[in-house]
């Protein structure tokens, strides 16, 4: 794919970066944990490699821990520095905070220049770094115990949601400010799995492709994946004694809900239709006599899937293609929210054949 999602805003954002590199005292390269070589910076692959340069992995939960594990081995043994954290989790981010002090105050014993230290935060597009940003602010301030107002990134789920380069002060004595900035990416991409993958984790925005090739995209990868095996508890053959369990939990779920005035109203029947998808993924896969290793044999499950979620979805009959279109919105949201399990989506390079 070429130059789609390239607008000028993003060449000046690059510009803008590549010239603050040489000057910060920290870069923090942020990679999506589930694609780590596909979410790498292109403007940073030929950098040397130095103590001012960590490879962090973000959304670690949504990715699968071993081998994530074994991704930041790899890093390591390439003279990398990396790190692996879920910015939503407060503990990861305390625990991040302490490690970003104590790479400055290593860089600082060597280079007495100043008090204050600038980390860069730089990456693709929504690998999260406005919610790192965000994090490290709001804990280094109540760690700090610093008195006046909290600054704030826009965090979304689009693509390309900050514009500019802010800074967010993370700790004193040093002082350690923290930049962020747009997502970029380079003009071509041209390898189509790599854009595929930065579709399918949120950096390109998927209304650049039709969301249905997308979902399909994912159904292939998901059908290759032990991933079904966990939810055999989810089937049954008595399909009534399902449907009761699953009204019981729906209607005990409700009457919870009512206590609890907070929760989304929505959240119980969320998660009994999370429930049935996963069990009618399981069970297609099971009934399946094909081999998924035949393009055509794969391209026959995956329309069977999609006719089987529909209900799961409980979408309407009406138009068969505004139908797909809903489901695979739906299936892509519970795979970009972590719902239908964990993945690393990029092979180590040792493993590609
Ligand atoms: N599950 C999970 N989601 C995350 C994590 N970090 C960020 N997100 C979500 O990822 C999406 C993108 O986060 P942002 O912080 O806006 O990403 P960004 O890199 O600043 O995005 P751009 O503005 O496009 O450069 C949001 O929906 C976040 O809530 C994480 O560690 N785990």
């Amino acid at each position: 794919m070429e130059e789609l999602w390239y607008s000028p805003h993003m060449a000046a954002a690059s510009r803008a970066i590549s010239e603050r590199i040489p000057l910060v005292d920290l870069i923090v390269e942020l990679r999506d944990a589930r694609i780590p070589l596909s979410s790498e910076l292109e403007i940073l692959r030929n950098y040397p490699t130095s103590s001012r340069h960590i490879v962090v992995l973000n959304k670690m939960d949504l990715a699968d821990r071993s081998k994530s594990q074994e991704w930041m081995k790899y890093l390591r043994e390439r003279n990398f520095i990396s790190y692996g954290v879920n910015s939503h989790n407060k503990e990861n981010i305390k625990k991040f905070l302490s490690f970003i002090q104590t790479q400055v105050r290593g860089l600082k014993r060597t280079d007495h220049s100043s008090d204050t230290a600038t980390v860069m935060l730089v990456g693709i597009p929504n690998v999260g770094k406005s919610a790192v940003a965000n994090s490290l602010h709001k804990i280094g301030r109540i760690s700090a115990a610093e008195k006046g107002k909290l600054k704030h990134a826009i965090v979304s789920p689009e693509p390309g949601e900050t514009r500019d380069i802010r800074s967010f002060k993370i700790a004193s004595h040093p002082n350690i400010y923290v930049l962020d900035t747009p997502g970029i990416l380079p003009p071509r991409i041209p390898d189509v799995d790599v854009c595929s993958k930065l579709i399918l984790t949120g950096a390109i925005n998927d209304c650049l492709i039709e969301i249905k090739e997308l979902a399909q995209y994912f159904l292939a990868i998901f059908n290759c994946s032990e991933q079904y095996k966990n939810w055999e508890n989810l089937s049954t053959k008595d399909n009534d004694k399902l449907f009761l369990d699953c009204t019981t939990e729906c209607l005990t779920s409700s009457k919870m809900h009512m206590k609890q005035r907070r929760q989304s109203p929505t959240d119980h029947t969320q998660d009994c239709i999370v429930r049935d998808v996963r069990r009618t993924l399981f069970e297609t896969i099971s009934a399946f006599d094909g081999n998924t290793r035949d393009e055509e044999e794969m391209a026959e499950l995956i329309s069977r899937q999609f006719s089987a979620l529909q209900e799961a979805f409980q979408v309407s009959n009406e138009c068969q293609e505004e139908a797909n279109v809903k489901v695979a919105k739906k299936l892509l949201n519970l795979f970009r929210t972590g719902r239908l399990g964990h993945y690393t989506l990029d092979l180590l390079p040792s493993n590609i054949h």
